[in-house]
């Protein structure tokens, strides 16, 4: 009888606790109630008092489940309701939060037989006929993203990244993990790739966003990076603490040293429907986690600052698991762009099967000392062909004095017409010139915002679209690229080579996530200048 009131007093104060959303003290009651409850059950005979304890036990486990829902701990959460639906696996309350345990985890399928299991369950449900019903949608769309990779993101984009942002699945394309020469492992093509396609589409571990603060000396900005940044690797810990499968994944991340004496995981690790392995160390060391982090990290893109109002001192950095096995590139075949918590990893030019996937960590179109003292700040020197070959270019005198020269204030037209010159006479090749042209872009693209400039120099320097073609070659679709292109078109009028030249650049730099027409308009919008 005792116990019957103590149970009873601790399911009124965790069902208290719960509405009034105390997540942690409602899982604490729960947990109390749950053991008391199970050791009744293992002293009780009685067929109909064991049956109304075990009622309650799986009501108790599903609202602690809900609770730790809430707290988004989807592995404990998910322990617990499947303890629940062994008791009655037709449990209406733990098949709803099961299934959105699953859409948390990306795992589509899943999500959906446990919606669709629960419809079974209360078909004649009234109120919650319709909340059921948005998520089984939402479950099917998702599931069929993840497999296609057909997302459509147009609206948002052509309303200026206004409003909420577009809900995307995990998708993996065709790519898989190997040993790179470029250091360490890496990630490859396992097919050709188009531009613009969609390689992967991945979310978070943790992201930690803000607008710094303007101020004279720079000290609040700082203390707002710091700041940000704890909140960052707390939230990382976090994550990794309430879940070992996370935990993992991070600790075979590389911390920048001794690369090639990491294992290469198998892709399959990485992908949402990957779960059952037994993961044992629960907690990688806090120091190792700081040096994975400061290797990892990535910080958000311009096309996502956009989110929050086009701020240019808006500041997010982000752990995105699969996209760390990306080796960077000077001479790029890949972008990415950041939507809410998703990462979306696009080919910027054609990827060949077998072929290494790589992004820039920082800016490439920039010439190579800058370059290389952006790779000291990552903590590497870069390994990639466009650096080796540039290496070996810094012993000609010539492009030293034309980088002197700009640096000086020299006329812009003068300083390309030095550089082609130079090229002829060395006998360049297509794409060795691509990269001299990508180191001296800002030259460039200031040579063909100036009609002064254009007129004093008219064809003594190469047209824009060559060195958009040029550059395209080597680096990829680049969106300051596409300005520039897409601001010539408007000022002299534009014709279908044109269109189709600026169409494709479009589509290696937003990739297929938006439409032909979406991009079309963009385009004639001038890309929201
Ligand atoms: C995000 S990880 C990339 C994956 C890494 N190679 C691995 O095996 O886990 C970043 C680290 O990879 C190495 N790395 C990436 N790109 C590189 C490059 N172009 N040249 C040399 N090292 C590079 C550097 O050690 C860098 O700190």
């Amino acid at each position: 009888m005792e116990e019957e009131t103590a149970l009873q007093h601790l399911r009124s104060k965790a069902t208290e606790q719960l509405l009034r959303e105390d997540w942690n003290e409602s899982i604490k009651t729960y947990s109390k109630f749950i053991s008391l409850c199970q050791q009744q059950i293992s002293n009780t005979y009685n067929q109909s008092d064991l049956s109304k304890l075990q009622k309650s036990l799986c009501l108790s486990l599903s609202n602690r489940a809900e609770a730790r829902l809430r707290l988004r701990d989807f592995e404990e959460a998910l322990k617990d309701c499947d303890e629940a639906l062994q008791i009655d696996s037709t449990h209406f309350k733990t098949l709803v939060c099961k299934g959105k345990i699953m859409l948390n985890l990306n795992r589509y399928s899943m999500g959906l037989d446990c919606f669709k299991a629960a419809l079974v369950v209360e078909s004649n449900c009234n109120g919650n006929l319709e909340v059921l019903n948005g998520l089984i949608e939402k479950c099917k769309k998702l599931d069929y993203l993840s497999r296609t990779g057909n997302f459509d993101v147009s609206d948002w984009v052509s309303s200026g990244f206004s409003g909420v942002c577009p809900e995307l699945g995990e998708y993996f394309g065709n790519v898989e993990i190997k040993r790179s020469e470029i250091s360490g492992r890496g990630l490859f093509c396992t097919k050709n790739i188009e531009v613009g396609s969609l390689i992967l589409v991945t979310k978070a571990v943790a992201t930690e966003r803000c607008i710094l603060p303007k101020c004279s000396n720079g000290v609040l900005g700082e203390n707002a990076q710091l700041v940000m940044w704890k909140n960052f690797i707390d939230k990382v810990n976090e994550s990794a603490k309430k879940c070992p499968k996370i935990s993992h994944l991070i600790s075979t991340l590389s911390i920048g040293e001794n690369e090639d004496d990491l294992e290469v995981p198998d892709i399959s690790l990485f992908k949402p429907e990957t779960q059952g392995k037994s993961y044992v160390d629960k907690n990688v060391d806090v120091d190792k986690v700081l040096s994975i982090l400061d290797v990892n990290s990535l910080v958000e893109e311009a096309v996502s600052s956009k989110v929050v109002g086009k701020n240019s001192d808006y500041y997010g950095v982000g752990l995105w698991l699969l996209p760390c096995l990306i080796n960077h590139s000077c001479s790029p075949n890949a972008r990415r762009l950041h939507i809410g918590d998703y990462v979306v990893v696009v080919a910027s030019r054609v990827v060949k099967a077998g072929e290494e996937i790589t992004f820039a960590y920082y800016d490439v179109l920039s010439p190579f000392n800058k370059r290389r003292e952006m790779a000291k700040t990552w903590g590497f020197q870069c390994e990639c062909k466009r650096c080796k070959y540039e290496e070996e270019m810094q012993s000609k005198p010539e492009i030293g004095d034309i980088e002197k020269g700009l640096e000086r204030g020299q006329d812009v037209g003068c300083a390309i017409f030095r550089l082609e010159e130079c090229m002829r006479r060395w006998v360049m090749r297509g794409k060795e010139k691509g990269y001299f042209r990508a180191s001296f872009w800002k030259a460039f693209s200031e040579a063909y915002e100036s009609e002064k400039t254009i007129r004093r120099w008219g064809r003594k320097i190469p047209a824009l679209e060559v060195i958009v073609d040029s550059l395209v070659e080597v680096v990829g679709s680049d969106e300051r690229v596409l300005k520039v292109l897409v601001r010539k078109l408007k000022k002299s009028g534009c014709g279908f080579g044109e269109m189709e030249r600026a169409m494709k650049l479009g589509r290696g730099v937003y990739g297929k996530l938006v439409k032909k027409q979406a991009l079309r308009i963009l385009l004639e919008l001038g890309l929201h200048d």
